[in-house]
Formats: C-alpha cells, structure tokens, sequence
C-alpha cells in the first residue's frame, strides 16, 4: 500500500481563491477591503520570508496589507504602542505579530495587547479560552488548516482515535480542542509521553507537531492512519540544506493511508486559513453578515 499524498499546496489555492471571491463580495457590501496589519520585529531571514509571503497573499485575494518592520532592538513600550494603534486603526481588521520575537521582549504581553476581535492568529487568551468553550472566536491557523485537511481527507471524523503529538499554544493544544470538538477521541502526547511508538500505533489521525525532524517513524503508524506533518526543520543536505517535517516520510508512505508532504503541506494551509481568518474579522467588524459555515 502507499498513502495517497495531501496536496495542501491545491487545497490552499483553493482555500485563497474561495476567499479572495467571498472578499469581493465583502467589499462591495462594506465599500471597503479587509485589512491585515504584519508586525515583524528583527531581521531572522526566515519570518523575512514567510511575512513577505503573507503580504503576497493577502493583496492576491484583494485584501488591504501593511506589514511594519522594526529593528531587532526595538523596546517592548514601543511594540505595545504599535499594536494598540493598530487596535484602534478601522482600516485594520487583523493584526498578526510575527513570533517568535526577540528575547528582550515578553510574546504574552504583546499577544494580550491585541484587541482579540483583531488576533487573527487566535493566540490571544480570550479567543483560546472561546476555542476551549466551543464559542466563536478566532482559531489559531495552522491547526485549523490540519482540520480542514482532515475533513477532505476522511469527511466525518467522529469517534476517531487521534494523537496529537506537542502541546504548544499555537498548534498541539489548539489542534487537540478541535478535534475533540470533532468529537474524536484526542490523546495529547509530547516529548515525556512514554512509549509515544505505541500511543501513535493506537491513532487513526496522527498530527505531528514536534519540531524534531523525522522524529516519528513509519513503523508506528497503524496501517491506514492518516498522518498530518505540521513540522518544518532545516537539516543540513549535501552543500545545502532541505526541509523535512516531524515525521519519517519515506518510511510512513508505505505504511498510512494520507500523509501530509514537508514541504507543500499544512505550510501552505497556514497562510490560506489566515486570510480566511481576515476576512472573518472583517465581517464582523464591519457588521457584514456572512452565511454561516461559509468563511
Ligand atoms: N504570529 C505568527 N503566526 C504564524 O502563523 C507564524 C508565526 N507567527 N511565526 C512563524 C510561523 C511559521 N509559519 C509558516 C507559514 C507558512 C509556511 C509555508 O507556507 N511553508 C511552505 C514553504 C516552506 C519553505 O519553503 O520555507 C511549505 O511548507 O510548503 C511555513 C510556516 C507561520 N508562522
Ligand atoms: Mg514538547
């Protein structure tokens, strides 16, 4: 058997272009675009990329994107400035603080300073607590983007075993609330977890975000599983270097039913989920309904 590959490169694609038509519509109806509002703090060659990748993203589904870049040394006074303007600008619907920022500066309090109607990365306590409650509120990109895939690939997943592997704000602990809320069986493990090759044998849906490359082996998987790989690692390759996820690819292929590729998978997902999110945001500030479960 070999797993049939998750294309999550044509699943965003298709994500933004429903988007991008639904913003149309937004902007006839609010006779305004949606906003997004980038903070990138520093100079790490990577959040450069992905920040500028988001701007592309956001002004290709037609929605109004600012990205402010600050020095490395910037004070945490003056980054709480920024976001409390943001908060406060009309023309700015999201606001996302590109993480991780420098040491010096503290992510919890500048995380709680976004005004949670605006923490399109649903990072803020308030929309984690509405997550946890099953109330409305933002979801955090990435593991919404997992869902999203695993709804396409499996339709219904109620009573399904499921092992997500990490327990970070952004992804494992957010991931594992909506699976739940999927009405799956949801074990969380992380890197105490004893005997995680035989907690990842029990799963039909593995999510494996870890951020130790090829961490997780194909060995482990029960036959059949679906396996989503939110791990992005750089390891070094010949002169160069290439990504890899969480999970040993070439040993899951013969063994899962889907797999997630590292890269072209949940990556892409995450910025398409982030627009999505910009464009609810919009609506609700704007006060333009939208056809529930549409967005
Ligand atoms: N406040 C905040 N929100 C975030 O959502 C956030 C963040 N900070 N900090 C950094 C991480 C990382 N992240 C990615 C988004 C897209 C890809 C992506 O599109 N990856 C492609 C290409 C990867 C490559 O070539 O480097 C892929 O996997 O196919 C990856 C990683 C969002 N993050
Ligand atoms: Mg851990």
């Amino acid at each position: 058997m070999t797993a049939r590959i998750i294309d999550g490169k044509a699943r965003a694609a298709a994500l933004r272009a429903r988007v991008g038509e639904q913003h149309a519509a937004f902007e006839r109806a609010a006779g305004r675009k949606a906003g997004l509002a980038v903070v990138l703090v520093g100079e790490d060659p990577a959040s450069a990329v992905y920040v500028r990748s988001k701007g592309k993203a956001t002004e290709a589904a037609g929605m109004a994107s600012s990205t402010h870049r600050l020095a490395a040394k910037t004070s945490e006074g003056d980054l709480l400035t920024l976001v409390r303007q943001l908060n406060g600008d009309p023309a700015v619907d999201g606001i996302l603080v590109q993480l991780p920022l420098p040491g010096h500066i503290n992510e919890n309090a500048v995380i709680a300073a976004i005004d949670p109607n605006k923490d399109v990365d649903g990072f803020h306590p308030v929309n984690a607590g509405r997550l946890a409650s099953g109330l409305q509120g933002f979801v955090p990109c990435t593991p919404l983007g997992c869902l999203m895939l695993l709804k396409e690939e499996l339709g219904d997943l109620s009573g399904l075993d499921a092992v997500v592997i990490g327990r970070s704000n952004i992804v494992g602990k957010p991931m594992a609330a909506l699976l739940l809320a999927e009405s799956c069986t949801v074990t969380i493990a992380h890197s105490r977890t004893r005997d995680l090759a035989a907690k990842a044998a029990a799963a039909d849906i593995v999510v494996a975000a870890v951020g130790r490359p090829e961490m997780i082996k194909g060995d482990w998987l029960k036959p059949g599983a679906t396996v989503i790989d939110v791990g992005i690692n750089r390891v070094p390759d010949g002169e160069g270097t290439r990504l890899v996820g969480d999970v040993d690819f070439d040993g899951a292929l013969s063994v899962a039913g889907a797999i997630t590729p590292v890269p072209g998978g949940v990556g892409p997902m995450t910025i398409a989920v982030l627009l999505r999110n910009t464009l609810l945001a919009a609506h609700r500030n704007a006060g333009v309904a939208y056809e529930k479960g549409s967005l």
